[in-house]
């Protein structure tokens, strides 16, 4: 069956791949304009699980006033859940411009040579990046556990290191739901593509970071603060104008060259 799948080819280039729809920078540049604009939102207690639905509502509204739609979960003609682009009103505009940042993955991180057999079990949501380093983006069972461990685990003082809010129905940062977006089919073509991006320590405050739904499975090496590591995030860019109400589809199987 894999021979009649469709591959996405990638080049590396000197400053990442070579498929890039906007540079590195513009990504950073579009994820900091929404995470700073939904600060506020994280000084209630949003872990309480009984203010998380009406938090993600704002945060929703947020975003569309920053960056001009909202994505979120429904259910897909493919199957299951998917995610979609859209705005207030009229469904017949372009919601999403070419370039858009529409979203990210979440989920524990792993190094090429750490153990992930027990939670690939039946698990669909492993994404593999170009350099080996694997994205546990489940929201249930030992992948939720472990996330939810990690985080606890990196807490600086009363302050989470990355989002968890992602593992509900309700994100406080509504870009984390890339983990849903179904991969394309025939008459139907991806509008977006994973661009991977490692952010720098200095390039994301802890209020910044807070958003972020990256954490790394293992602890720092000795003599190295959580503070000084880089994170890897997954950004999904459109590669198109993308209207109202459309679905989110990307291509599940890149070939790196
Ligand atoms: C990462 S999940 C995507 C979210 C999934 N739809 C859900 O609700 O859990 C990947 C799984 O979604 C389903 N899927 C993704 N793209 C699909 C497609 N084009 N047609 C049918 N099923 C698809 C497959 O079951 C696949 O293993």
């Amino acid at each position: 069956m894999l021979h009649t799948r469709s591959v996405r080819r990638v080049g590396e280039g000197e400053s990442g791949q070579c498929d890039e729809v906007v540079s590195r920078d513009e990504v950073l540049v579009q994820l900091m304009t929404l995470t700073s604009a939904l600060h506020h939102l994280c000084h209630h207690h949003y872990h309480q699980s009984s203010l998380l639905p009406s938090l993600h509502q704002q945060a929703l509204d947020v975003m569309e006033r920053v960056c001009g739609f909202r994505v979120y979960r429904t259910p897909s003609p493919l199957g299951g859940l998917g995610v979609v682009a859209a705005v207030s009103g009229d469904g017949s505009v372009a919601a999403v411009k070419r370039g858009q940042l529409v979203g990210l993955y979440p989920g524990t991180l792993y190094l090429p040579h750490q153990p992930i057999f027990f939670q690939s079990i039946n698990n669909s949501f492993i994404f593999r990046c170009a350099d080996g380093i694997l994205i546990d983006g489940n929201d249930k069972r030992i992948s939720k556990f472990l996330y939810k461990s990690c985080c606890g685990r990196d807490r600086i003082g009363m302050m989470p290191s990355a989002d968890d809010t992602w593992l509900t129905d309700h994100p406080i940062n509504p870009l984390n739901v890339g983990q849903y977006v179904n991969n394309q089919s025939s008459g139907c073509p991806s509008n977006v593509v994973y661009q991977e991006v490692t952010l720098q320590p200095w390039e994301a405050s802890l209020e910044e970071r807070r958003l972020l739904p990256n954490l790394w499975y293992s602890n720092p090496p000795p003599g190295i603060s959580l503070l000084d590591l880089p994170i890897r995030l997954v950004a999904l860019v459109a590669t198109r104008d993308i209207h109202s109400g459309e679905e989110l589809l990307s291509d599940y199987f890149t070939v790196i060259h």
